[in-house]
């Protein structure tokens, strides 16, 4: 595999989530964050929208930070202008590409919005910016037109191209296909950007790289449009742990930083959320955790200290002896085996009740009540 680029939309694509706004706080410190553990380039936002997002994004600009910063933009010369006007000096600039999309916003008129591609990517280089051009739903566009309007992006002076899969009906095998055609086709890097609809969003992400595309963009928790994006922490973890490719960035502050999203977006992560979702290290049915007890990889894909997390074993209704016993012996208690299964059997019903797992208090409780009910027999 190249040498692959994280490009991080969580300030773009990730507060485009309905009901999303970051504030300008929220947004510096996401971007200090994202730069501080590696992450290579940051889409900070899209200058266009007014000065609140103006001044948000130059106060990034002036934090001199490791990572490169991109102002999102349309085909648009003033939106170029408020991206020069935040002090940033690379731009991406999205243009739709898919018959449905040109016939809805330039009235099928391609021949348009191809001639102001052209003179955005122009007035972008003499202003002596860095520029990247973005095919928007690259994935439902004619594919003989996406490669035109990707050559010509080429020729006027766009450094990277990004395909991407705007509403997220790709799946993996679709993806590699595209984007490989779009790679051998172009000298300049491709970018893959995908979306979630499906829930195929970090899998296609992953199947774009596989097919040559070196930069990826992500966000923080999969936050995005609709159905959101392809996550940071997956396709981070995902590359260093199936593919052996390490991109550089600490993992192990991934699970801070989906909580610094989580809070600044109002959105909470699931439970089962992959990488930072609170379930992701916890092991309540029995068989699992009596292997895990005897040896963590039994049901680890990975350390849990590698994203920040810490592993716990949970007393819950699949839960077995040997859980049970462990807990308990480390409070000093040991039960026969009979005991045991009767402290289970309480355990079941108890969170059977309750509609989750018990806590340790909980559990010395039940082990406190059957004691005393056998004493008073
Ligand atoms: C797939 C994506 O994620 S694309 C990014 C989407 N993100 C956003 O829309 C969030 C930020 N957007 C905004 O703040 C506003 O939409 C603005 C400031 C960009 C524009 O606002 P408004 O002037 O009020 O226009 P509005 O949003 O209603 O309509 C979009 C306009 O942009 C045009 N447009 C859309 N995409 C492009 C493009 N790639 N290049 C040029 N023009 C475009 C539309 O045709 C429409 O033009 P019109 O006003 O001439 O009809
Ligand atoms: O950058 C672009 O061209 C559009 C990016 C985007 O958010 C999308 O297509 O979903």
């Amino acid at each position: 595999m190249n040498q692959i680029i994280i490009n991080d939309t969580t300030l773009r694509d990730g507060e485009q989530a309905a009901g999303v706004a970051f504030n300008l706080e929220e947004k510096v410190a996401i971007a200090q964050f994202l730069d501080a553990i590696g992450v290579p380039e940051i889409e900070v936002g899209i200058p266009a929208m007014g000065e609140e997002e103006i001044r948000a994004i130059t106060e990034i600009a002036n934090l001199n930070l490791d990572a490169k910063l991109l102002g999102w933009n349309r085909a648009v010369i003033s939106d170029i202008k408020a991206s020069i006007a935040c002090g940033l000096q690379r731009v991406h600039i999205a243009i739709p590409v898919s018959g449905i999309q040109i016939a809805a916003k330039f009235h099928g008129q391609w021949r348009v919005s191809l001639q102001r591609l052209k003179d955005c990517i122009s007035f972008a280089v003499d202003n002596g910016l860095w520029v990247a051009v973005g095919g928007e739903d690259s994935s439902r566009a004619d594919e003989n037109f996406l490669e035109d309007v990707a050559l010509y992006a080429q020729e006027w002076g766009a450094s990277r191209f990004r395909f991407c899969d705007t509403v997220g009906v790709l799946d993996p095998f679709g993806t590699h296909l595209k984007v490989k055609r779009l790679v051998s086709t172009l000298s300049i890097p491709v970018e893959i950007h995908t979306h979630n609809d499906f829930g195929l969003a970090t899998a296609n992400a992953i199947a774009g790289i596989k097919a040559g595309a070196v930069s990826v963009n992500t966000t923080v928790n999969g936050l995005g449009e609709r159905a959101g994006n392809a996550a940071l922490e997956e396709v981070v973890m995902a590359l260093k742990c199936i593919y052996g490719v390490d991109l550089g960035i600490n993992t192990r502050h991934l699970l801070e930083l989906s909580q610094l999203v989580a809070a600044a977006s109002g959105a909470n992560v699931q439970p089962w959320k992959a990488i930072v979702g609170k379930n992701t290290f916890a092991h309540e049915s029995g068989i699992h955790a009596h292997g895990v007890l005897q040896n963590p990889e039994t049901y680890e894909p990975f350390a849990p200290e590698e994203v920040g997390w810490e592993r716990t074993l949970v007393i819950g209704k699949h839960s077995g002896r040997h859980l049970v016993s462990n807990l308990l012996e480390q409070y000093g208690i040991f039960l026969n085996a009979e005991e045991t299964q009767s402290i289970l059997d309480a355990v079941r019903q108890q969170s059977t009740l309750k509609k989750r797992s018990l806590t340790t208090e909980e559990l010395l409780n039940l082990v406190r009540e059957q004691r005393y009910s056998h004493a008073a027999r």
